[in-house]
């Protein structure tokens, strides 16, 4: 979209840098307590990423520096080249959306998305113009004129939405403004985003604990645990490829077993089960294999299980229907007893193992991801 607002030079990234969003080693101390924790990444302008991580894994902490909010113990951060609080922050070019929209419930759609230019003083003439072609952008055209209060919880996160991109930021930063929806809004709602994102080109950080969200919307997802970043990966390389336990089960449904490691997998309490390393690991060595819910094949016999690497029988201890899925969760019989989660998508077999029914498990040894064993997952 093109509304015509003339950039100043200082809004451009530095030349031949395409870098849009830079932290290096920021940490932010709150007396003694690390709630980030020597975080580096950078993003690239006009790409939408994801700080994913579990409640106090410090996501917010990370956005409220990057807002200017907080200012960082140590490390740095830039936007476009120039550091953050070079500016006040009624002066930076950030957009934001958070949970609380703190939109004016009384004033009209119209007005909640042209105060950002008022306050910004764009040329009056200029503000319905450019207020009528962004609540056309949220699909609010016709709506200009209701007061807020008047409007459903979705179209207010759309007004948010209007009103944090009408002047054009540099950056647009979400933290959690999808988490008060329903599922079904919510899950349009991240449609939505994406589409505007890619409409607009602006380059955005959205905080979320929702895998899901995160997998739909991002061109990058960093996962943090206890403030510290462990992985920086586009969706399907993480969830392909996780560096650690812990990515592996934050992001999908893994069963892990720790044991040691040996040729072409580990070996749990006398159990060999194969599996395959992304580093070297010494055998011996302690390591955690992690396998995913649906790289797991369930059967009533070894003969139906067909060619699997690995073949291990157990007790089905729970059975629980999701609609397009049927989660099992098995209890071996070998390696420790270790409790496995299985997604089995056939719905000709939906319910066809009850609790306590024996099964036999296959994987192949590319499916099930060994790890030097740090203890955390
Ligand atoms: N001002 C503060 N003073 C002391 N501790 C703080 C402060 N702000 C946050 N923390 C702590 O820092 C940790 C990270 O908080 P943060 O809000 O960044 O987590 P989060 O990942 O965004 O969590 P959530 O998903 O629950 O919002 C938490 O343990 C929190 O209690």
């Amino acid at each position: 979209m093109n509304t015509g607002h003339p950039k100043t030079p200082t809004d451009k990234p530095a030349a031949g840098s395409n870098v849009a969003v830079c932290a290096s080693n920021v940490t932010m101390d709150f007396s003694g307590f690390k709630a980030v924790n020597n975080a580096s990444f950078e993003l690239e302008a006009g790409k939408f990423l994801t700080i994913l991580g579990p409640s106090g894994s410090g996501k917010t902490t990370l956005l409220q520096m990057i807002a200017g909010f907080l200012t960082p113990t140590s490390g740095e951060i830039t936007i476009n080249g120039k550091s953050v609080d070079a500016a006040p922050p009624h002066r930076r070019s950030i957009g934001m959306v958070f949970q609380k929209l703190a939109l004016f419930p009384h004033m009209t759609a119209a007005q909640n998305v042209a105060f950002p230019l008022k306050m910004r003083r764009f040329n009056p003439k200029t503000i319905p113009n450019r207020v009528a072609q962004f609540l056309d952008l949220v699909k609010l055209g016709d709506y200009g004129a209701r007061r807020v209060n008047e409007l459903s919880g979705g179209q207010q996160q759309r007004v948010a939405i209007a009103r944090a991109l009408v002047f054009e930021p540099e950056l647009l930063l979400l933290d959690e403004p999808l988490a008060a929806l329903d599922v079904k809004l919510r899950e349009e709602m991240q449609l939505e985003f994406r589409r505007i994102q890619h409409e607009l080109g602006v380059t955005t950080i959205n905080v979320t604990h929702d895998q899901r969200e995160a997998l739909v919307v991002s061109d990058d997802i960093i996962v943090m645990d206890s403030g510290k970043i462990q992985q920086q990966a586009r969706p399907v390389e993480m969830y392909r490829a996780p560096d650690n336990p812990f990515v592996a089960g934050f992001l999908g449904m893994s069963s892990f077993l720790r044991g040691t490691a040996c040729a072409g997998g580990l070996v749990v309490e006398g159990q060999r089960v194969a599996g395959t390393a992304s580093a070297a690991i010494a055998d011996g060595a302690p390591v955690c294999g992690a396998i995913r819910a649906e790289q797991i094949r369930i059967a009533a016999s070894e003969a139906q299980l067909g060619d699997c690497d690995t073949r291990l029988s157990g007790v089905v201890r729970d059975a629980i229907f999701e609609g397009e899925r049927q989660l099992y969760v098995v209890a071996l019989n070998t390696a420790g007893e270790a409790e496995i989660r299985v997604y089995h998508h056939d719905p000709l077999t939906f319910g066809l193992f009850e609790i306590g029914a024996p099964v036999v498990l296959g994987w192949n040894t590319s499916d099930m991801k060994i790890f030097a064993d740090g203890g955390a997952e």
